[in-house]
């Protein structure tokens, strides 16, 4: 060796692999307006469709008259539920086991809802169109609060289903419940309430909001008749899954279906599901043999597309008098709107809600969660945790606050007190889950300390006393929020979609000259997998991140693969890529021995290649033995080095963290300010700080948005007021505060690298921490429960309520 020669770690730092603050390599194009999103895509003599829509939430249609439209210039097509029951394809499955409208039929069952699709050379041609389309209504009387929807006399929405007392997940009670699920024991739940010192019992619900990615959800159809090929490019979380929809529901063989889903614009669980304007624009190729562009506008991306939450949680928790938790019991109306569109897995109806146990240690617990038809758009699914863990976050964490009111103890402490320990872990929960690994007390007294926990509760006491004496109008409020997630959807014993098992996969192949291509089931919308994918490759083989090309979405060139949402594409297809990287390294291996005439076993990996055990110059690098894959493998054995794996994880994996939030709120402006938010996340291994910190800063920038003002809410007639962002508040850097972030590291036992998901995390947590610091704000003047979101008039309402403002 000579002093050229670089050190170990130098060599490490090539790489960039796990660890590093590796840039964003996608955001090369991004930055500069050169990535590549489905609007970019334009095709020789495309039309563009759109949409005629409900005004109505709930109406008979007694006519659609499409003369008027089909004389309009330009215009080549209108299509209705007629037209589309010529191919039977009126109605569309969910991935939740319902049926739903792909144009109304007969009847249409929310505002804004696609009554036909009218495609013409270009979007103003169609618009023109969609004002000729002549639809008579007879308005029907809404069902818009989902706790009427089991009236006797409420109205029946779902004429389809008429009579029918079995749904896809059992029994149903009334022609507009969906469907009961139950888990936990409830005998002895309700006993640990009969015992208990203490109980609470609060209505906590989680209201209906709208991800609102910055790129609203669109597709290109291009049918080839020659061959008889379907090609889409669209705005897919999942694209593999959405072309096996097409091929069920086409009947177009899955081969002949080229799925694309290029540049995605966030998705954040609004690109999961499958729209009306797919199927239109694939049946609209199919009639006119022109290739069919739809986009949609905000409004209708809003109104219509994958909202999120809509739970209302009745939630009870038994303590001893010393505040030790002895039972959970938890029912939840779910509001799905019109169809039962949700996204979870087929055995979930309720997504993982029952992770609602928190990260506390109750031995026993019950949850029964009844989902309800009403006068809505459908969905369900969205919004940076798309298995209603959020939810369940939001109401263990509110609900650990109220006890610790009424108990009269900090809510940190209470929740020290009830920590799952460390030594606990595998840790089987009361309602069946078995949380892999956590530390929560190390993470939850990291936090306390960082921000002077104690110190903030006395200034908070002396700042109450001087409200009471009338000195300040401000009043002071800690959020305190202490969450688990689950996420990494998920082993083939429990979840699968349409039947296919929740696994991901990885192909690499590596070139001769020591670079490569992984391809991955994945799809990032935002994410980086770009950039962290080739992290972890980089630090398996020794190959640097920059020679690895990641690809993602293609479903020709991609393994199969369940896509990316509910933060699953690393404890699952992360999984996956290390698993193929640890096959090309075994196979290496055995070139590398050949190569050094040596037995393999007398090799050990180094950073970037292997050597020789004791004879440290004998050594191949990896960038060697990828030249020698293709030229001089030993006898007997295949040439090239690439390698496919498909991991079908043995478990969910657990972050968690620990979340306090601090705010000042002026009773009589009802104006919050934000002082300080301090975020300390557990996602073990992490294979890039700098895009975990963005994610981290990205969810709860949202967290505070739903928290603190954003809704879809509807009138009584079911009109649609959050519909633009006139109406829907999306913070800006100027409301946005400040975010200190941190870390503990804890890493999965299950999984390859010990990583878990992050993506969800600042959002499951960062709500109730939000929540938790205005409700914490106003406790000391007799308030138990104030609803989110938290915009300054509810928070001037809530302390005029609260008699403390005129
Ligand atoms: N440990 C660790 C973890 C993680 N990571 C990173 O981070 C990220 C994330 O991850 P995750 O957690 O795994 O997740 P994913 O699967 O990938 O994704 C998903 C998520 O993601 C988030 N984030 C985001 N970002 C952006 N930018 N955009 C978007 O859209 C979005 N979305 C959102 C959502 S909503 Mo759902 O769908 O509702 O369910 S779910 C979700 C990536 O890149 C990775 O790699 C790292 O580094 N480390
Ligand atoms: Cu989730």
């Amino acid at each position: 060796m000579n002093d050229m020669t670089p050190t170990r770690e130098q060599r490490e730092a090539r790489l960039e692999g796990m660890g590093c603050k590796r840039k964003r390599v996608e955001d090369i194009r991004f930055t500069q307006g050169k990535g590549n999103y489905v609007d970019d895509v334009k095709l020789p003599g495309m039309l563009h469709g759109d949409f005629v829509r409900s005004p109505h939430a709930h109406a008979r249609i007694k006519s659609i008259n499409t003369e008027k439209a089909l004389k309009v210039p330009g215009v080549l097509a209108v299509l209705t539920a007629e037209t589309l029951k010529t191919v039977n394809l009126a109605w569309m499955p969910t991935l939740a086991g319902d049926v739903q409208m792909v144009l109304a039929d007969g009847k249409v069952l929310f505002q804004n809802q696609e009554v036909a699709f009218v495609v013409a050379t270009d979007r103003y041609a169609a618009d023109d169109g969609i004002g000729a389309v002549e639809v008579e209504y007879e308005a029907l009387p809404p069902l818009i609060d989902p706790f009427t929807a089991m009236d006797a006399d409420a109205p029946m929405l779902r004429e389809d289903l008429a009579g029918k007392t079995e749904g896809a997940h059992g029994p149903r009670k009334h022609h507009n419940h969906i469907f009961e699920w139950t888990v936990g024991d409830r005998e002895l739940t309700d006993l640990a309430f009969d015992k208990a010192d203490v109980t609470i019992k609060e209505m906590i619900s989680y209201h209906r909001t709208h991800p609102s990615p910055l790129e609203t959800c669109q597709c290109v159809c291009s049918f080839d008749k020659i061959k008889g090929e379907l090609t889409i490019w669209g705005t897919f979380q999942a694209p593999h899954v959405i072309r096996t929809v097409v091929a069920l529901i086409s009947k177009i063989p899955e081969h002949k279906i080229h799925v694309i889903a290029p540049d995605i614009g966030g998705g954040f669980g609004n690109k999961v599901g499958a729209y009306p304007g797919y199927i239109c624009a694939a049946v609209a190729t199919i009639v006119t043999g022109k290739p069919v562009k739809w986009v949609e506008d905000r409004m209708e991306n809003l109104t219509t597309t994958s909202f999120a939450r809509d739970y209302h949680m009745t939630t009870e928790i038994a303590a001893t008098k010393e505040g030790k938790v002895t039972g959970l019991r938890v029912h939840v109306l779910a509001d799905h709107g019109a169809f039962d569109a949700c996204a979870d897995p087929s055995k979930w109806p309720a997504g993982f809600m029952n992770i609602v146990t928190g990260s506390y240690d109750f031995p026993v617990a019950h949850l029964a969660v009844d989902g309800v038809y009403t006068n809505k758009a459908p969905g369900g699914v969205a919004y940076r945790c798309s298995f209603r863990v959020t939810e369940a976050a939001y109401c263990i964490e509110r609900g650990m606050d109220i006890l610790a009111q009424k108990l009269g103890m900090d809510p940190a402490e209470l929740r020290l007190k009830n920590f799952i320990k460390a030594e606990q872990f595998p840790y089987h929960s009361a309602l069946g889950w078995e949380y892999d690994s956590g530390d929560y007390h190390t993470a939850m007294k990291k936090g306390m300390e960082t921000i002077d926990y104690a110190g903030l509760r006395r200034e908070q006491a002396e700042k109450r006393e001087a409200f009471k004496r009338g000195e300040t109008r401000e009043i002071m409020g800690v959020g305190v929020s202490f969450f688990t997630e689950i996420v990494g959807a998920g082993p083939s014993k429990n979840c699968d979609i349409l039947g296919i098992a929740m696994f991901d996969s990885c192909e690499i192949r590596l070139h001769p000259t020591g670079s490569g291509i992984a391809r991955v089931g994945t799809k990032s919308q935002g994410q980086g997998h770009e950039t962290t994918w080739a992290q972890i490759i980089a630090t398996e083989i020794g190959i640097p991140a920059d020679d690895i090309m990641v690809e993602e979405g293609n479903t020709d060139t991609a393994p199969y693969g369940l896509g990316t949402y509910g933060s699953r594409s690393t404890p699952v297809a992360g999984a996956a890529i290390a698993l193929a990287a640890r096959k090309i390294r075994a196979k290496a291996q055995m070139i590398a021995a050949y190569l050094l005439e040596v037995h393999e076993g007398d090799l050990e990996w180094d950073v970037d290649g292997f050597r020789v055990k004791g004879l440290p110059e004998k050594f191949k690098s990896m960038k060697d033995i990828c030249w020698a894959a293709y030229n001089s493998v030993p006898p007997g054995m295949e040439p090239g080095l690439e390698a496919v794996s498909y991991y079908d994880p043995p478990n969910m994996t657990y972050p968690f963290g620990a979340y306090f939030c601090v705010m000042d709120i002026d009773v009589d402006t009802g104006v919050y300010k934000i002082r300080r938010f301090y975020a300390l996340d557990d996602c073990g291994t992490r294979i890039n700080p700098m895009i975990i910190e963005g994610q981290v800063h990205g969810g709860l920038t949202e967290a505070f948005a739903i928290a603190m003002g954003q809704e879809i809410r509807y009138d009584a007639t079911g009109n649609v007021l959050g519909g633009s962002f006139m109406d829907f508040f999306i913070p800006t850097a100027v409301e946005t505060p400040h975010w200190e972030t941190d870390h503990t590291v804890t890493p999965s036992p299950h999984h390859p690298i010990g990583a878990k998901g992050v993506g969800e995390s600042p959002n499951v947590g960062g709500v109730p921490a939000f929540s938790n610091a205005v409700n914490d704000a106003f406790s000391f003047l007799g308030s138990t429960h104030i609803q989110m979101p938290h915009d300054f008039w509810r928070n001037w309402e809530a302390a005029k309520r609260l008699g403390v403002t005129g």
